[in-house]
């Protein structure tokens, strides 16, 4: 039985700008199960697609797209736009090597008027793009959606600020729709959340219901008393609120679940000229009622049948790297009461939760602000505190000149614990950690460890802790090769690497989790394997003997190779007036797409058969050497 035979119907949004009101609804009806399924299926971002389901109708009624920009903020709650765009047979692909992104892309649809999957970029980009339209005579909106997490980001009000005054006299035509789900991943943190939560209660709320009421009884058209509400809920309770001090016409709170609402009050700021703000009230997992209940647990499920939900496994997964960090941050805590814990808004995702329910106190969630996070803890650290920020590898890209300027230029003991490090697979180019060891090793006073399994993990962040500098440890998404994690609090000699495995005529010098398939290709191919432990500061002793020792180095790291461990070994081995051949594997010079981490890996020449292969291809299988030259190139 077809269960969307309207839905079906829409290949493009010019199909549904034909239906009747009627028919939106009905199509909101069957594209909001289109999602819960089709991400059961998929895995990926739940409750913030369920939750725009209308919004999206509503906006591609109103507007005409894709003439009229659409800049979805972070973009994980796009998938009904996705669908709704033509690529409702490609739902079954999404986030899969080869399949559509989970987040908006310029190469994959006119649609995407704009990539995005780090938060709070949107108003800028919109604004760009309607002063654009605006020099150009162009007529076209830009419109702005932007989550209430989000907003939260000194991006989005430094965006505000910009787009709230007339550029040379003249006022930016756009819209910023505040997506307001009052949530982040997890619930939403700050003096913004307050005062938005302020707007939809008590004595504002109220009248607006209050405002509402009088229009009904009057009983004009479904348009007009819609037109009417809004206005008139404007006019009445709403004397100033912060977006119109920053020179928007705010418009709102409406309910973003009710197209006889969204659609009117959109075709009304349609036709407004300046800087529009509407104030949209959703529920994150609307219409699934599991979602609704832990709307946490569904805004990134893996794969779930929608009649069970999440189920626990019978048997317990290996640890992840971050359930290693979280259990090691409570340790510690336990063990040392200078310790602070940050997190800019990833407190699930970077193993917290305990850690707050703990320590409370202690724990710090300064919202979507990774700039704030870093200079928040340098602030920490100058009163002799001991932070732990804990952060995603592609989101400290961010707080790169507060690392620089506030962290690094003080020398203080900031411990950066950077989770996500290489690549994370479904998220795509967006979010692999693939810069920071090439972006934090040229910092002065900035130490990088890369521990290779889960025990070494929390010996890692242990050694990095007891540091008086600012110390990054990198480990990856996932689970490692499950190595038992020991209790306690071992440390490793500083800036010491360990040889695993004596063999001879080539030397591999892993950096990270890499040392496993590194350690495969020993084996096979008779090598010395050293496993580095540091990036910087670099065991250049070990290197040097290493080198003097071998016909030939390889090194392997899960980074970009420019700038990488593997640059900072041929650099080592110059300044000693070694020259030793070099081959350098690690992340080509080019963005990874999506897709299962293992299938990726591979596909860079990561595991042990592509690693295999490159050192077989560089210097042969026995025993000269092929061309005795320094490369930094993934071959
Ligand atoms: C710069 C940056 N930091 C953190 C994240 C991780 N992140 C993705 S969605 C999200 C919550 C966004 O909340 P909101 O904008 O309200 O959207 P909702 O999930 O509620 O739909 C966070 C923290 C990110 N994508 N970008
Ligand atoms: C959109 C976003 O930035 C997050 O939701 C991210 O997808 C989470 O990634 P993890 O699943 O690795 O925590
Ligand atoms: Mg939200």
């Amino acid at each position: 039985m077809n269960a969307h035979p309207l839905l079906e119907t829409i290949n493009a949004p010019a199909d549904l700008r034909r239906l009747s009101r009627a028919e939106l609804k009905l199509l909101a009806h069957e594209l909001r199960d289109f999602v819960l399924q089709s991400v059961s299926r998929t895995g990926g971002h739940l409750s913030s697609n369920l939750g725009t389901v209308e919004l999206t109708i509503a906006l591609h009624a109103v507007f005409d797209t894709p003439h009229d920009r659409l800049v979805w903020d972070v973009g994980h709650q796009t998938y009904p736009h996705k669908i709704l765009t033509g690529r409702r047979e490609r739902m079954g692909s999404l986030r899969q090597l080869g399949g559509i992104s989970g987040f908006p892309r310029r190469d994959e649809s006119e649609y995407d008027t704009f990539g995005t999957a780090h938060s709070s970029t949107s108003i800028s980009a919109a604004l760009g793009m309607a002063l654009a339209a605006q020099l150009k005579g162009e007529n076209r909106h830009a419109v702005a959606i932007i989550g209430d997490g989000a907003m939260t980001a000194g991006m989005a009000f430094e965006a505000l600020n910009n787009a709230g005054v007339p550029h040379a006299g003249i006022p930016a035509n756009m819209l910023v729709v505040l997506n307001d789900n009052d949530m982040s991943i997890s619930p939403p943190v700050g003096a913004l959340n307050k005062y938005l939560a302020r707007l939809m209660s008590g004595k504002f709320y109220a009248a607006a219901r209050e405002g509402a009421k009088s229009v009904l009884k009057n009983a004009p058209p479904l348009l007009e008393l819609a037109r009417r509400l809004e206005e008139h809920a404007k006019g009445m309770v709403i004397p100033g609120t912060i977006f119109e001090e920053f020179g928007f016409n705010y418009v709102g709170p409406i309910d973003g679940h009710d197209l006889d609402a969204l659609i009117p009050t959109l075709e009304n700021l349609r036709d407004k000229k300046g800087p529009q703000f509407l104030h949209v009230v959703t529920k994150k997992g609307y219409g699934y009622k599991l979602a609704e209940a832990d709307p946490i647990a569904y805004h990134g499920p893996g794969k779930f049948d929608p009649a069970l939900g999440l189920v626990k496994p019978a048997t317990p997964p290996k640890p992840t790297f971050t359930q290693v960090f979280g259990q090691w941050l409570c340790d510690m805590a336990a063990a040392d009461p200078r310790l602070v814990g940050i997190t800019p808004a990833m407190r699930e995702g970077s193993g917290m939760v305990e850690f707050h329910q703990r320590f409370p106190q202690r724990y710090f969630d300064v919202g979507i602000a990774e700039q704030h996070a870093v200079t928040f803890g340098a602030g920490l650290a100058c009163e002799g505190l001991k932070p732990v920020v804990a952060i995603y590898s592609t989101f400290l890209q961010r707080g790169y000149d507060q690392l620089i300027h506030d962290v690094a230029l003080q020398n203080l003991p900031v411990v950066f614990a950077l989770d996500r490090a290489g690549l994370v697979g479904a998220d795509g180019a967006t979010h692999a950690g693939a810069y920071d060891i090439a972006f934090l090793r040229c910092i002065p006073n900035v130490s990088l460890l890369a521990p290779a399994d889960e025990d070494e993990c929390r010996t890692a962040l242990t050694t990095a802790f007891r540091q008086q500098h600012p110390v990054a440890v990198r480990y990856p998404r996932g689970a490692g090769v499950g190595k038992p994690v020991q209790p306690g609090f071992a440390e490793w000699p500083w800036g010491k690497g360990e040889v695993r495995r004596r063999g001879q005529r080539i030397a591999i010098l892993a950096f990270g989790t890499l040392l496993y398939p590194a350690l495969e290709v020993g084996e096979r191919l008779d090598a010395t394997v050293a496993n580095m432990r540091f990036i910087k500061p670099l065991d250049t002793a070990l290197v040097a003997e290493l080198a003097r020792t071998h016909d030939a180095i390889v090194t392997v790291e899960e980074g970009c190779l420019p700038g990488g461990a593997g640059a900072a070994v041929m650099e080592a081995l110059q300044a000693a007036g070694l020259d030793t051949p070099v081959l350098a594997l690690g992340l080509p010079d080019e963005f990874i797409e999506h897709g299962d981490p293992a299938k990726l890996l591979a596909l860079v020449g990561l595991d042990a058969a592509g690693i295999e292969q490159a050192v077989l291809k560089r210097f042969g299988p026995k025993p000269a050497l092929v061309a005795p030259v320094q490369a930094a190139v993934n071959e």
